[in-house]
């Protein structure tokens, strides 16, 4: 089991796989968010993730709920960071939030820490460049649910070392993840192309060729994806996503990024998919 200490800023839906997969594989987290409802809610998800990969599990030797619960520190206070050496970034998408809250963890915590933005296209190069460890920085884009995906995406800054990726790696082997390891453009790899897919599916139901169903059948039993293309959408969160086109499309300056304006729209109805309870599908 792990002694090493991971920060994981931002209590959302990532932030709550991270620190759930974290503990889970014997690390000490220490969990920020803005907002102590926010933690409470963080803590009673995990707590229920936890029962149901319990109740799934064939093994049966899993640790208790309580015991893994007990590695995480759930906290407003940015201060705990002191010791990370280790911190994973899961807030929100917007520049101006992931750029303010690199600049006080660049000041806060120790200076052999690394920082893994989790981000879904914003550069890490740009965000690197806001603190003064730029060789420490990398991005690393978990897949939703954090804890059941086995592979996540690396992505190296322009400045990040190769003993950041041997670190990176390292903690990831600990995690029980395998990687694949890309270069830095808005979007990196998945979501350059994901969110063209999901876009684009937005824009057919808009115009109303099919409905939301028919879409994703088809993706699912023409194709053969696990999801479709609104179902991913509504897992990932409809926020989220139109807060990611919005990166890509500034990024590029390329049209096909512009947000469907059903996507926008549903956004702004509160309909943000399953974190809500309803997207383009309602949830219990
Ligand atoms: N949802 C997905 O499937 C998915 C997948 C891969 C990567 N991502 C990326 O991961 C990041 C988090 O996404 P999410 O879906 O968890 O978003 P979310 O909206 O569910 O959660 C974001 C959290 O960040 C918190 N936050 C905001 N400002 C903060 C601050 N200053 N300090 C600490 N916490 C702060 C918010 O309170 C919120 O709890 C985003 O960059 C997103 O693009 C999301």
């Amino acid at each position: 089991m792990s002694q090493q200490i991971v920060g994981v800023v931002g209590a959302g839906v990532m932030g709550i796989g991270v620190a759930h997969n974290l503990a889970q594989t014997g690390h000490s987290v220490i969990l920020v968010d803005i907002d102590q409802t926010i933690l409470v809610h963080a803590k009673a998800e995990i707590s229920k993730n936890l029962r149901m990969q319990r109740m799934l599990s064939k093994t049966k030797d899993m640790e208790s709920s309580d015991t893994i619960l007990n590695r995480i520190t759930f906290t407003t206070d940015y201060g705990l960071l002191t010791d990370a050496d280790f911190v994973i970034e899961n807030a929100t998408e917007k520049w101006e939030i992931k750029k303010q809250i690199h600049s006080l963890l660049d000041e806060i915590c120790p200076s052999h820490a690394v920082f893994a933005i989790n981000t879904s296209a914003i550069s890490i190069t740009r965000l690197a460049a806001v603190t003064k460890r730029p060789a420490q920085i990398l991005g690393i884009h978990f897949m939703n649910p954090v804890p059941l995906k086995p592979v996540v995406e690396v992505i190296r800054g322009f400045h990040t070392s190769e003993e950041t990726i041997t670190v990176t790696q390292r903690l990831l082997t600990a995690m029980n993840k395998q990687w694949v390891i890309v270069n830095d453009y808005p979007g990196f790899v998945s979501n350059r192309i994901s969110h063209l897919f999901m876009n684009e599916a937005a824009f057919v139901v808009q115009d109303q060729v099919a409905t939301p169903k028919d879409v994703d059948d088809i993706f699912v039993k023409c194709y053969g994806h696990t999801m479709g293309p609104l179902q991913t959408a509504d897992l990932i969160g409809l926020d989220t996503v139109v807060q990611t086109l919005d990166v890509l499309y500034q990024s590029y300056q390329d049209p096909k990024f512009r947000c469907c304006p059903l996507l926008q729209k549903m956004v702004d109805a509160g309909l943000y998919g399953r974190k809500s309870g309803k997207g383009f599908y309602t949830y219990a």
